[in-house]
């Protein structure tokens, strides 16, 4: 039976807009960045949603080899396309962000490119990159192995020096040294950067990295000495299962001396190592750079699960007064604002902190050419830390949002398995999450240190310069109206940042040493790190509404999500604020009597909000989150699309139902 034959009239979403109290094309652009960036982003959501070749409905029933081949053709595709509409490369990450499907070009163009852009000599570029840029070659980023992935100090894989030759050779001295992870690695890519221990006159120089050929550009077949191969099915149904992360063994395979990426060390004709003149982190710049990319790609993908839970929450109705009235939406219960609400608030302050983000990432880079190093430890712990924050809370938000729409949110139609799937991994790859906050914890000890000393720290960590108000200031919340003050809500969570982390560099020396304090309060350093994390979020939150926002009502809804962010956490984190004495119980309950009141304004907000994130239904890829809220439709004629639906008596039945069936008959009748 076709939807349209099933009767009744789908609800839709017409009302909800009505109610909106805002101007959602200025939303847009808010969201967006500017007027640019939404025309250009419509563009490419449109193209990719018109073309058949990009279709995913029917992604999670493929098998993993029908997944992969499909994955080939969309990017081979994608590829086409950009050439022949002469795409921009703001255009064409847009393309590819909007097929939505991992693949080997994510790690081609984050971090092959990257890589070599940020470590390879000018003359390296201009040999690898113009290959690269044309989709001569196909590259990945090796760093990871069986053993090591965290401690980058541990890889096993070498690169030993032959003067004889000219050569390096490379080699996976053990199984655990077996690179393993690395996108595209495992059945696309030509080329890698990968990561090995530099060896050269019988002394090991650490980690560098090396251009190596690993598939041969006429038959695609591994190298002579090179074994290679996909690591296995990963995580959920469709998913990163469209990535060919890869495992690959190097028996003593040779590279010429010229493809050591050479901008930061080098190895002269003679095996002589010389190291230039910058600081050696910057071996771990595509990192940086790519965290930055990760805090944008989180505040997307938290916004599409939200997007789909509030028109869902808009459509779906249980319950009725007791009178026999019209079922309640479900977004009008209270638990259902208190639980969601936030995850959009959250969207919005990702989305706000990942702008900043990248305008500092550009501002070090500046600083980097002109050889001023001196904001590289806070770009690491900015984007180490955004990255964990933002993505830990995303993968959190999107599991309840699966949670939030009942039943049907656990249906892969939904979209939300799917995107739990593809996002959950982006709290350990490009650094596990506790790893890095724990490299934030450091960066704050050293900053307390300083402090201590007398220096005045800058950027980020500006505020624990005020140290002496921080550390004994009581907030001036008295009314519940007083939690509207951006002032008094940044005082709360800079005097929270400030007390936490200078508790554990209290408590840290009093160990025996620095090291052992460290570890011993390592659990404590996270907390600490966190909240100068969420310090930074809000923070940017308030600045961002410092400036000049376009359209009717827009300053004013995000001056509410602003509130709502930054509350929940104080409702969240109570347990911090109280014990390092920032707010009393009755400020805490204040706070939380303020939020309550912020759900009930932003409900009739609530779906022309998250219209705002201006999702194509394609993107979106949610029988829950469709724009015209026919969910209903959309479920029943999704379900027919499974394969299992393909014949009414279903495979198996022969072999295995009917003889069950006609035995336990037989035996009833006994
Ligand atoms: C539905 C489908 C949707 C599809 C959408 C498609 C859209 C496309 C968008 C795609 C976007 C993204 C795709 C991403 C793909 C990701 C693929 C994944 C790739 C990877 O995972 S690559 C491997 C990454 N590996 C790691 O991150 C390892 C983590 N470990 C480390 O970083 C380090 O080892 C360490 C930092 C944990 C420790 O390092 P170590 O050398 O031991 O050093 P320390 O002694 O701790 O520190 C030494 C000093 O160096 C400083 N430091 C450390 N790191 C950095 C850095 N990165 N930059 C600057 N400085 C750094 C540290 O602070 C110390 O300084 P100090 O001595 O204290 O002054
Ligand atoms: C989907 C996906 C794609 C990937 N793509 C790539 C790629 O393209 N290229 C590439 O090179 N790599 C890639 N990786 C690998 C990724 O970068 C690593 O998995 C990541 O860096 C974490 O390292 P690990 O797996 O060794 O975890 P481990 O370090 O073994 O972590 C295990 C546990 O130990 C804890 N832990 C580790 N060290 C410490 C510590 N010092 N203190 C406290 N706790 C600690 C962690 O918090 C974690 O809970 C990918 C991984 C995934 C999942």
């Amino acid at each position: 039976m076709a939807a349209a034959d099933w009767g009744g009239k789908a609800d839709h979403l017409a009302g909800e807009r009505a109610t909106a109290q805002f101007d959602v094309d200025g939303m847009k652009v808010a969201w967006a960045g500017s007027r640019h960036a939404v025309e250009v982003a419509d563009r490419m959501a449109c193209l990719v949603a018109s073309d058949p070749v990009f279709r995913k409905d029917t992604r999670t029933m493929l098998s993993r080899k029908e997944l992969f081949k499909d994955t080939l053709k969309k990017a081979a595709h994608a590829w086409k396309r950009t050439v022949e509409l002469h795409l921009t490369e703001e255009e064409a990450n847009l393309l590819r962000l909007y097929i939505d499907q991992p693949g080997y070009v994510d790690l081609h163009w984050v971090m092959f490119v990257p890589a070599i852009k940020g470590q390879g000599t000018e003359e390296q570029q201009k040999k690898w990159l113009t290959m690269a840029y044309k989709f001569q070659i196909i590259g990945t980023y090796a760093q990871t192995e069986l053993g090591h992935g965290s401690n980058v100090q541990g890889l096993e894989t070498t690169a030993t020096f032959d003067p004889s030759t000219d050569e390096f050779i490379m080699h996976s001295p053990t199984l655990t040294s077996s690179k393993w992870w690395p996108g595209g690695l495992g059945k696309t890519s030509t080329h890698a950067v990968v990561y090995a221990r530099l060896i050269t006159e019988g002394k090991d120089y650490g980690i560098h990295g090396f251009i190596m050929q690993l598939r041969s550009l006429d038959d695609h077949s591994p190298l002579p000495g090179i074994t290679i191969g996909d690591i296995g099915g990963k995580f959920g149904s469709g998913a990163y299962n469209s990535m060919d992360n890869g495992v690959m063994r190097l028996d003593h395979v040779r590279i010429p001396r010229d493809q050591m990426l050479m901008r930061l060390a080098q190895v002269t004709r003679e095996g002589k190592y010389v190291h230039s003149d910058v600081p050696k982190q910057l071996l771990y710049g595509t990192m940086v750079y790519v965290r930055q990319t990760i805090v944008a790609d989180a505040s997307r993908a938290l916004s599409r699960a939200v997007c789909i839970a509030v028109r869902y929450g808009a459509i779906r109705k249980q319950f009725g007064s007791k009178a026999g009235g019209p079922e309640t939406q479900v977004l009008n219960y209270k638990t259902q604002q208190s639980r969601l609400f936030p995850f959009l608030a959250s969207a919005y302050a990702f989305r706000f902190v990942g702008q900043w983000l990248k305008w500092l990432y550009t501002d070090v880079t500046q600083k980097l050419e002109s050889k001023d190093f001196s904001t590289l430890p806070e770009a690491h712990a900015c984007t180490a830390g955004l990255k964990s924050v933002t993505t830990s809370a995303t993968a959190d938000a999107i599991e309840e949002c699966q949670k939030l729409c009942g039943g049907h949110g656990y249906l892969n139609s939904s979209g939300l398995p799917e995107l739990f799937a593809v996002n959950l991994p982006a709290c350990t790859y490009e650094g596990d999450n506790v790893v890095l906050l724990l490299q934030v914890a450091r960066f704050l000890m050293k900053t307390v240190s300083q402090v201590a000393s007398g220096k005045q720290p800058v950027g980020t960590t500006a505020y624990m310069g005020n140290i002496q108000h921080l550390m004994q200031c009581k907030s001036v919340v008295n009314t519940v109206e007083d939690w509207l003050n951006p002032a008094a809500i940044k005082e709360v969570f800079e005097a929270r940042a400030l007390r936490m982390a200078v508790n554990c560099a209290q408590n840290i020396s009093k160990a025996p040493s620095q090291e052992e304090g460290f570890s011993e309060l390592s659990p404590d350093l996270v907390e600490a790190a966190v909240a100068h994390v969420q310090l930074i979020i809000v923070t940017k939150f308030i600045e961002k509404l410092q400036e000049d926002i376009l359209g009717h009502g827009v300053k004013e809804q995000l001056q509410k999500l602003c509130g709502i962010y930054a509350l929940h956490l104080i409702h969240k984190h109570l347990g911090d604020f109280l014990s390092t004495g920032c707010v009393t119980a009755r400020q805490g309950s204040l706070a939380n009597e303020r939020l309550g009141k912020l759900y009930a304004q932003v409900r009739p907000n609530a779906v022309a909000l998250v219209d705002a994130f201006d999702y194509t239904d394609h993107y979106l890829g949610s029988a829950l989150g469709r724009y015209d809220g026919d969910v209903y439709s959309a479920l029943y004629k999704e379900a027919w699309k499974d394969p299992l639906n393909e014949t009414v008596v279903p495979d198996g039945y022969q072999e295995h139902l009917r003889p069950l069936l006609k035995q336990q008959l037989k035996l009833s009748r006994l």
